[in-house]
């Protein structure tokens, strides 16, 4: 079979039949994949000498950098998949939103989005607009060999909540405002978000990302019923979107553990398990079919190699009766993560597992 008739389109066989992608589609793996939310960044000296000087929104342009960035925390650990190097701010900034990421802070916009009249400044992306995208994962796909490339977006919530609030937010009062205050604005934002961040996951599938995560990562904030009637459209409609494409969709956030069903009824093929809640029992919340990625407490990554590799059994041993695991952190490496604890980590798990 040559690389183009692959069942999955334009990637190598190689990379199609990887135990990373195997696991998504719940088939048969020689070994357990690992690969770690955050794995690219602080925690690497090799990431902050090649950041040095350069803001991070301007280093997510620069093909060169975002290729090497992307492939240190593969060549370093050893995992089984790597995920291209950006935030999940860069589309809102490709199309005019005047915000930045502010170091030790997070992403932080100039004028909030509040109103129907602010509404209309978040235009459609076009491929054109991020053509960056296009240009590295073309460079990253020829590196990687049979490394699965995992593209990836901010779901619609996550997103408008830096938009609403202005910036990161612990309670999400104004976000919340806004949702049960003017519920036909709040899902004509969320609606808008949607089409933004489908067309942002196609750039990266169409240049050959094989797998792509949707972060909702602070959709925990909600309760089912919100969740059900105020974000799930948005987030289906995401899903629905790139369904056709045939590479498996991620669905993660945190603290998520009474959302897991609905989040993989949006239309994920792997839900993001925290580390709040076992593996057996995110399966019985999520139901047959989809594949579950988790969830070692990055914490863990701090104590003694003995007591990483006592909790990793626990996250295996949850993991056992699984239809297909793919085995991360429960939320992203913390910065000041000794990287060697990654490195061991990824050994462990691999052997651990070995069939
Ligand atoms: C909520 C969110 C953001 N960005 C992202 C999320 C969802 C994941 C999650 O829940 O953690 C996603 C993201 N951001 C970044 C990646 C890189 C890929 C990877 O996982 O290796 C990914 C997947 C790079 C980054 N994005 C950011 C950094 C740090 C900036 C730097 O290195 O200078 C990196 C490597 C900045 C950022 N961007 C954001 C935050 C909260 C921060 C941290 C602010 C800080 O502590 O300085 C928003």
């Amino acid at each position: 079979m040559s690389a183009n008739d692959s069942p999955a389109g334009k990637q190598p066989t190689a990379t199609y039949e990887s135990a990373f992608l195997k696991a998504c589609r719940r088939e048969p793996v020689p070994h357990t994949p690992v690969w770690f939310m955050r794995q690219a960044g602080r925690s690497l000296p090799e990431y902050r000498k090649v950041r040095e000087g350069i803001p991070m929104l301007e280093s997510c342009m620069r093909p060169e950098l975002v290729t090497e960035i992307t492939l240190q925390p593969v060549r370093r650990h050893g995992v089984d998949a790597a995920i291209y190097f950006s935030d999940i701010v860069v589309p809102l900034k490709a199309i005019g939103v005047d915000l930045d990421i502010k170091p030790g802070i997070g992403p932080v916009v100039e004028r909030p989005i509040r109103s129907r009249a602010d509404l209309a400044r978040l235009r459609d992306l076009t491929p054109e607009d991020v053509s960056y995208v296009t240009e590295a994962i073309g460079l990253l796909t020829r590196e990687l060999g049979a490394t699965p490339l995992i593209g990836f977006a901010g779901a619609p919530f996550t997103l408008a909540s830096y938009l609403v609030e202005g910036g990161p937010s612990r309670n999400h009062e104004h976000t919340k405002a806004l949702m049960y205050g003017d519920p036909h604005l709040w899902a004509d934002l969320l609606d808008r978000l949607a089409d933004i961040t489908a067309a942002f996951l196609k750039v990266q599938i169409e240049a050959g990302a094989s797998a792509v995560q949707l972060f909702d990562s602070w959709v925990g904030a909600l309760a089912p019923a919100d969740y059900r009637r105020s974000v799930m459209p948005a987030s289906a409609k995401v899903f629905e979107a790139v369904a056709g494409y045939g590479v498996p969709r991620i669905h993660f956030g945190v603290g998520t553990g009474e959302l897991l069903g609905l989040m993989g009824e949006a239309g994920a093929d792997v839900v993001g398990v925290d580390w709040r809640v076992p593996l057996d029992e995110a399966a019985r919340r999520v139901g047959p079919g989809k594949a579950l990625q988790g969830n070692l407490d990055p914490a863990v990554l701090f104590s003694s190699p003995e007591a990483v590799e006592a909790k990793t059994r626990e996250v295996l041993d949850a993991a056992a009766g699984l239809e297909g695991h793919v085995f991360n952190l429960g939320h992203g490496v913390l910065p000041t993560t000794e990287p060697d604890a990654l490195t061991r980590l990824v050994e462990y798990v691999h052997t651990r597992t070995a069939r």
